[in-house]
């Protein structure tokens, strides 16, 4: 038997190719994924050097960050239009696959390797972009690199990296009804900080944990890297197997089941020791907004923005509430949004966008609120206009766009005008995150639709109190 391990212990052992006393080790990668924003320097960098991509078939390239998500083909940005030529002419050039602007398999990154069956549990996976976190979800080790290291990898398919400590995040208990992934990760990193992971890979433990759909678990490994760790990750359970069946590029028939059985093995063993372990219960967290210009400035939303006297980093607080145009005990059902972005690799997937839906059933926008729904991938638009949702968006006055991170970063034509209000279900507020001046708060998919309807925040369990009891 041995000694217990962690799913980290398992993974970093399986993949380790060379480790020496002092050093980092050199660790094996499974999978690289690639998009247009950080990949251009480190093929540059191959070519100076006469090399080559050591794995194409390993690496995986799609469009996200800077594609219009309505008129395609209207790229007004030249430094964008540039990316994405040179991504177009480097997966070319190396033979790597591209799924390009107009392709079925186009969409954020961090939506399509799941879709696809890129990810699974037990891989190393990489991304030259810090929420490559998400995919810890299926209990693969993933993380963002930076773009010297997307370099080193596509060279070699090999990356040196200092082993990280593990941090438990146990959750006790399970959430009430209309409390989600999104509110549950926002309270965790309310309550523990924007800091308390560094260095540190977080395995969310717990029932509230088990409960949650792979959507749900991507949602709250995706913000990992807002509570400063370096990855995020949950042990494999039925749950990610019955996600992965019958995926594209995943075994199929007999050969899952074999699969199945391996994924399984790898989940942290009973009595396995962590370095650290924090516990948080899931009954008393409520639905969640952000107040302020980082992740972990969250509230519940029948309490109020802080008194700056009372917070333990005062300056901080006057100066993000001031950013934010709020005052200071504000409550937070006073706050009037004109702006509603559900999208993200944070919130963008079916399940997402299905609990949205019910929300917003036979209501309407608010007057004077710009709402857009972005499904984050093609495929989950397809899906998603086959169940009928872009039409209950669409008749409630949302507009129903192409698949990309649109208004998540100001990086394409989806912008928050200077002193507009947003409620956003992606994963960063930082000061200028959905263009200059804009403001942004951090909620559920259920949340913004409520507040797309209402024009201001509201508890969506009371708002759509027949939805959760019907
Ligand atoms: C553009 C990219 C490098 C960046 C990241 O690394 O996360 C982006 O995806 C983000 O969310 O800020
Ligand atoms: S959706 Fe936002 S957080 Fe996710 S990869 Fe795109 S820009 Fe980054």
């Amino acid at each position: 038997m041995g000694k217990p391990k962690t799913i980290v212990d398992k993974i970093w052992r399986n993949h380790m190719v060379h480790a020496e006393e002092g050093k980092p080790d050199l660790m094996y990668i499974d999978l690289h994924l690639i998009h247009e924003v950080t990949s251009p320097q480190a093929f540059e960098g191959l070519r100076l050097s006469n090399r080559n991509v050591r794995c194409p078939d390993l690496t995986y390239a799609t469009m996200d960050h800077n594609v219009p998500t309505k008129n395609r083909d209207v790229i007004k940005d030249d430094i964008s239009k540039k990316q994405m030529e040179t991504l177009r002419k480097n997966c070319k050039d190396f033979g790597i696959t591209l799924a390009d602007m107009f392709h079925p398999d186009q969409g954020i990154v961090h939506v399509i390797g799941p879709q696809l069956g890129l990810t699974q549990p037990g891989k190393t996976i990489v991304c030259g972009d810090s929420h490559t976190s998400t995919h810890g979800a299926f209990g693969a080790l993933a993380f963002g690199i930076g773009t010297s290291e997307v370099e080193h990898v596509l060279a070699t398919q090999t990356l040196w990296q200092e082993r990280p400590k593990t941090l438990n995040v146990h959750v006790e208990g399970d959430l009430g009804t209309g409390v989600t992934a999104k509110d549950l990760i926002l309270a965790i990193i309310s309550k523990f900080g924007v800091r308390f992971g560094t260095g540190h890979i977080i395995e969310y433990t717990g029932e509230a944990i088990r409960n949650l759909s792979m959507e749900g678990r991507m949602t709250v490994c995706n913000m990992s890297i807002e509570a400063g760790a370096r990855a995020g990750l949950i042990s494999p359970d039925e749950t990610t197997v019955e996600f992965l069946r019958d995926k594209p590029n995943v075994p199929q028939g007999e050969a899952f089941d074999a699969k199945a059985a391996e994924w399984l093995n790898l989940a942290t063993d009973e009595g396995a020791a962590y370095d650290e372990t924090v516990t948080i219960k899931a009954e008393e967290i409520e639905p969640q907004v952000s107040w302020g210009t980082n992740p972990g400035m969250c509230v519940p939303v029948n309490a109020s923005t802080p008194g700056v006297s009372e917070s333990e980093n005062p300056d901080e607080v006057a100066r993000a509430l001031e950013y934010m145009g709020l005052e200071e005990n504000q409550p937070i059902q006073s706050i009037a949004i004109d702006h509603v972005f559900i999208g993200s690799c944070t919130n963008s997937r079916i399940t997402d966008l299905r609990k949205a839906a019910r929300i917003v059933e036979g209501q309407s926008v608010s007057d004077g609120v710009r709402a857009i729904v972005v499904p984050g991938s093609f495929g989950t638009k397809l899906q998603a206009e086959k169940e009928g949702l872009d039409t209950i968006f669409k008749d409630a006055g949302f507009e129903w766009r192409e698949a990309g991170c649109s208004m998540c970063l100001a990086m394409n034509d989806d912008i928050v005008p200077p002193g507009g209000r947003c409620a956003s279900t992606s994963n960063r507020n930082f000061e200028g995150r959905q263009g200059n001046g804009a403001r942004t708060h951090l909620v559920s998919p259920e949340m913004a639709a409520a507040a797309a309807i209402e024009g201001h925040f509201v508890d969506v369990r009371k708002f759509a109190a027949g939805v959760y009891h019907a």
